[in-house]
């Protein structure tokens, strides 16, 4: 699949790595002299960032090419991702000429903040609206406006390299994410000018409250709890008259009439009604508890992205031993060593035989079934130095997989196959509502018994069974 980028600045530049680290060829036209080595940076932070989200590997990096010419850039482009400065006269020639060019098959998307689509196509262009946010490489929202059918076909392509595409029923100039963001700035603009706050205590505002908030909820869930057990209609009731008050420069808004009342808390139940208030809660305090990591464990928001776009990804064949791992190494898991923290290496093996778990059946209907292993002993050897970036590959050998038992040996491998630690960890298997011991399914026992039957054969691995300072 090959991208065309069209004005490869501080969007542009995003498009390129979201699709380049995705596996597909970029082709870029930029007429800046300097558009290579800017293009150059925002994929090498874009290296270290976006792969850090998974917990497997993203496919091969596609090829980056540079072309003088917008017509090489487009041929044979499946995508075509206008991102030049907001000018509608510069915007009209461009799309106006991509239209020409563009393989007929191609979307060709507008990264636009603002204009509409009718906007841009008013002298004959066929483009949708494809808005992005800041950075594209790592943020999942698209904005698609424009034609019902080319939208259609746009959004599997962008569901395909992780982001989440956001239908808009209809044009409307700032489409929606801009509408708040130009509301929130005016406000901001206006507490400056008024000597009210300093742009620093506004985005300690921000950052220190519901900036945080907004990341797992957004908006109306939020207000939902806000209500408490009364829910939505409760939290209009009380919060709706201060609409009228002055505590905002807008005062430009919607008659809290009986029919929006209903219309705003209807949707409310149909989006959020099958929790309760608790639970809401719960789930809230348990997302603010991290960021896009825990967002991805509970599929909220961009964590959800994450998720659905991780199980689309090949998974690594299993030869001999079973690929139980496959991974970049994030920042966050160096210390002040500049090397991977002893406590990832846990986190590491734990996470390969999670993946262990699910590939003998032990997954999450199993453990949902009220049956799952506890692990209990592990031991750790770290033989070689990891860093941020590095490709971290697992496999697993089967010690013992019998009975309750499940005897396991991870196999760490860093950069040219190097093995650069063995985490060892023993797991019982347990009845989740007696906690105590108890024998597996027999669909479980049947696929361990296979792995443990077949690794039997292999030579048991040098390190297994060692006790700490033991003598090499
Ligand atoms: N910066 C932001 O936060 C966001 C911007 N956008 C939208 O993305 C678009 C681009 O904005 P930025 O990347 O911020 O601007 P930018 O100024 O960083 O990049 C624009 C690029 O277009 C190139 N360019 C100029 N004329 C060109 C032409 N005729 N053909 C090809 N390339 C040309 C420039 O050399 C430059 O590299 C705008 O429509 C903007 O509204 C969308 C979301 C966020
Ligand atoms: C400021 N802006 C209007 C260009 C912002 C956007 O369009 C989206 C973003 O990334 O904030």
């Amino acid at each position: 699949m090959k991208a065309a980028i069209i004005g490869g600045g501080v969007i542009g530049g995003g498009w390129a790595a979201r699709f380049l680290l995705n596996g597909w060829d970029v082709a870029v036209f930029d007429p800046d002299p300097e558009a290579e080595r800017k293009i150059g940076e925002v994929i090498a932070n874009a290296r270290r960032s976006l792969p850090a989200l998974y917990d497997t590997a993203l496919p091969a990096e596609g090829n980056l090419s540079f072309h003088s010419e917008m017509a090489d850039a487009v041929q044979n482009a499946n995508w075509i991702q206008e991102s030049i400065p907001e000018r509608l006269d510069l915007k009209h020639r461009i799309l106006g000429d991509l239209s020409e060019l563009a393989p007929e098959t191609a979307v060709i998307g507008s990264s636009t903040s603002g204009f509409k689509p009718s906007e841009l196509n008013e002298k004959g262009a066929r483009a949708i609206v494809a808005h992005p946010f800041n950075p594209v490489y790592l943020l999942p929202l698209i904005e698609l406006v424009g034609d019902a059918g080319a939208c259609e076909n746009a959004a599997p392509v962008l569901r395909s390299i992780g982001m989440f595409p956001l239908m808009v029923r209809k044009e409307i100039d700032a489409h929606i994410a801009d509408r708040f963001l130009e509301a929130v700035w005016r406000e901001a603009l206006w507490l400056v000018k008024d000597g009210i706050a300093t742009t620093e205590e506004i985005d300690e505002a921000i950052r220190m409250g519901f900036g945080i908030r907004w990341a797992q909820m957004g908006l109306f869930e939020t207000y939902r709890i806000a209500g408490g057990e009364a829910g939505m209609k409760h939290f209009m009731a009380q919060f709706g008259p201060a609409l009228k008050w002055p505590w905002t420069k807008l005062m430009d808004v919607p008659e809290f009439t009986d029919e929006l009342v209903d219309l705003i808390a209807g949707q409310s139940d149909a989006q959020s009604g099958h929790m309760s208030i608790r639970e809401l809660e719960r789930l809230r305090d348990d997302n603010l508890v991290g960021m896009m990591r825990a967002l991805k464990k509970t599929g909220s928001g961009a964590g959800g992205v994450i998720q659905r776009h991780e199980a689309d990804l090949p998974k690594p064949e299993a030869p001999d031993l079973p690929i139980t791992g496959d991974r970049k190494i994030p920042v966050s898991w160096t210390d002040y060593n500049g090397h991977m923290n002893e406590t990832h290496y846990l986190e590491a093996g734990s996470l390969a035989t999670d993946r262990f778990m699910e590939l003998i059946g032990a997954d999450a209907n199993y453990i949902a079934s009220g049956k799952s292993y506890f692990t209990i002993e592990t031991h750790v050897r770290y033989l070689s130095e990891l860093h941020a970036g590095n490709r971290l590959t697992i496999r697993t050998q089967v010690l013992k997989g019998e009975g309750k038992k499940l005897h396991l040996f991870h196999f760490l491998y860093g950069p040219d196959d190097t093995l650069a630690a063995t985490v060892e960890t023993l797991l019982l298997h347990v009845d989740l509502t007696t906690r105590a011991s108890s024998l597996p399914d027999q669909a479980v026992a049947e696929k361990l018994g296979a792995y443990h039957q077949a690794h039997a054969a292999l030579e048991q691995p040098e390190g297994a069974g060692r006790s700490v300072g033991q003598k090499a």
